[in-house]
């Protein structure tokens, strides 16, 4: 009884009999279900009152028999069956209707969300006889409404429809839409998910942050889904009919990723993965892979993979959610999922012989920072939001070429350069990786390492991106994370960058409001005001260690 799947109570042991014999059948590929197999299961479904069905899978075989009720039928989890995003199930179901009733409102959703290959329903007359099959596929492409196309019913002694080919040809169409939106680079294809129970503009800021991520780890973004909910689904985060929605989204978009901006537990990330059957990742996990990209010194890789590890461990038990690249997430690149499951204990010794690693590295850092400091140079630590522009900051002021983009966290570790004052005095000026809100706690911890330099500063500056109009709510997470690693103590300029990007009105009163040097770090004429307060802040201190 291993192949039927639903309610057998109360039928007789002869009918069950021949529910088990319907799992042995075979039809053409090419048809959708032989004119016998029709007979057989109206025959079965008039004499039980109840609906039957088939799925049969590409070679014409009968995987599953189905029983359903008078009205309806389930299908049973099709997981095992999972295939990649731009293939179809590789299953079609064929069940009967007890009346002329064509496909149902819920047949069409199952197609769709199950990504079936076919749905077929036969239609039967009061005697039990098939009256014709009604049947339709998903339709590539088409609106997220109705993402599938009605066929014209056709008669149960004429089934053969050229299945077989247009399934082949409906996948083709799936992966070349697939690749025509993903280009040559293979880039990730994510809808951007949102699911708020807050105010509505905190949302869309914080969803407009999270497009940047995005744009800066190189994914291509499909669109962008919001939703306002009282209080959110603690299995799913949005709720489940709107979760189905953004399944079949995905499926007909052509994505290959779902990006939440909340935070997801293991267990959401589980469900979601599982109920939409594609990858699931949320903020932190995106930011997690930004890092892992960009970091480029000993100490920045071994700190970012400590945090994806500690971040995924718990994680681990499921085998399809996407891990960063460690795990083959975003973009592919890591060993891939299948060895998961037997990874947790690998992932704890690795995780033990980081952390190992870690604290050498730092030991020998800290050793430099000591043989620095007795040099006697004052240090200046420029720090802010992410993309504020520090780095052109510290390249404009001490004519260097660090790394410096228009994507978020461009810098992720530290560099230093000398710089001299006019008036001979020499400093060293360091750069810092850029703060973001709601720093993952995991790289918050890993990170306090690299900021701990920081903690040498004898002055910051504090590049704030005015043309951003995010600004007021990046410099109020500046200061969070600043006074969580105990540097509000450390005298601090405020420089207001980017003003060649605002109105030239608005300039006094954001200077008054922020209390700061305005200056443009794209250009050099700009910085003398900023270079004459650093310098006599310099001066001050050294004046007060006299
Ligand atoms: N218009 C304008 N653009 C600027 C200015 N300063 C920096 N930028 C641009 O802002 C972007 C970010 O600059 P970066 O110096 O990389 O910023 P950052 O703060 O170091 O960023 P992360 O290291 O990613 O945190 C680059 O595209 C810069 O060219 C400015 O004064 N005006
Ligand atoms: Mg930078």
């Amino acid at each position: 009884m291993k192949d039927i799947f639903g309610n057998l109570l109360g039928l007789k042991t002869s009918q069950i009999k021949r529910l088990e014999n319907l799992s042995r059948r075979r039809v053409a590929p090419q048809a959708i279900v032989s004119h016998e197999l029709c007979r057989d299961l109206c025959a079965l479904s008039a004499e039980t009152g109840r609906q039957i069905g088939l799925l049969i899978d590409r070679s014409g075989k009968v995987t599953k028999v189905l029983t359903g009720e008078v009205d309806r039928i389930l299908i049973p989890d099709l997981r095992g069956y999972r295939l990649a995003p731009d293939r179809l199930r590789g299953l079609r179901c064929v069940h009967t209707h007890l009346s002329d009733a064509p496909l149902s409102q819920d047949d069409l959703t199952d197609l769709s969300l199950l990504r079936l290959d076919l749905m077929a329903v036969v239609t039967m007359t009061a005697e039990g006889l098939p009256s014709a099959i009604h049947w339709a596929h998903i339709l590539p492409g088409a609106s997220e409404s109705t993402p599938y196309r009605i066929m014209d019913p056709i008669p149960p002694f004429r089934p053969e429809v050229g299945c077989h080919d247009l399934i082949l040809a409906l996948e083709a169409e799936l992966a070349r839409k697939k690749s025509d939106a993903t280009g040559p680079a293979g880039a990730e294809q994510a809808l951007l998910v949102s699911v708020f129970t807050g105010p509505r503009k905190e949302a869309l800021d914080s969803l407009d942050e999270l497009s940047e991520l995005a744009r800066t780890a190189d994914i291509r973004i499909i669109d962008t889904i919001l939703q306002q909910r009282k209080k959110a689904n603690p299995r799913f985060l949005m709720g489940s009919g709107k979760l189905d929605e953004l399944s079949i989204m995905a499926l007909h978009r052509g994505a290959t990723l779902i990006v939440f901006d909340q935070e997801l537990n293991p267990s959401q990330i589980r469900s979601i993965a599982d109920r939409t059957e594609i990858k699931v990742i949320d903020r932190t996990q995106l930011i997690l892979d930004i890092f892992a990209r960009r970091a480029q010194t000993r100490e920045g890789k071994l700190q970012v993979e400590l945090a994806q590890l500690k971040y995924i461990l718990p994680r681990l038990v499921t085998k399809d959610i996407a891990m960063s690249r460690l795990t083959g997430g975003i973009g592919g690149r890591g060993p891939g999922e299948t060895r998961l499951e037997i990874n947790r204990r690998r992932a704890r010794e690795r995780i033990r012989r980081l952390e190992k690693a870690v604290a050498t590295v730092q030991k020998n850092r800290s050793q430099q920072r000591s043989r620095r400091s007795k040099k006697g140079l004052p240090i200046i630590s420029i720090i802010g939001y992410t993309n504020a522009g520090k780095s052109t900051l510290l390249n404009q002021l001490t004519q260097s070429r660090v790394l410096a983009e228009n994507k978020l966290f461009a810098t992720l570790d530290p560099s230093s350069r000398r710089l001299r004052f006019p008036r001979d005095i020499e400093v060293i000026i360091t750069d810092t990786v850029g703060f973001i809100r709601d720093l993952p706690k995991e790289l918050m911890a890993a990170f306090k390492a690299t900021l701990e330099e920081l903690e040498n500063a004898d002055l910051l500056l504090h590049v704030i991106d005015i043309s951003n109009p995010r600004h007021p709510d990046q410099v109020r997470s500046v200061e969070t994370i600043l006074s969580e690693l105990n540097l509000s103590g450390i005298p601090t300029i405020r420089v207001l960058n980017k003003m060649d990007r605002i109105d030239r009105l608005d300039h006094d009163g954001m200077i008054r409001r922020l209390d700061g040097i305005a200056v443009s770090a794209l250009n050099r004429s700009t910085l003398k005001p900023l270079t004459e307060k650093m310098e006599a802040a310099v001066e001050h201190l050294y004046g007060s260690q006299r």
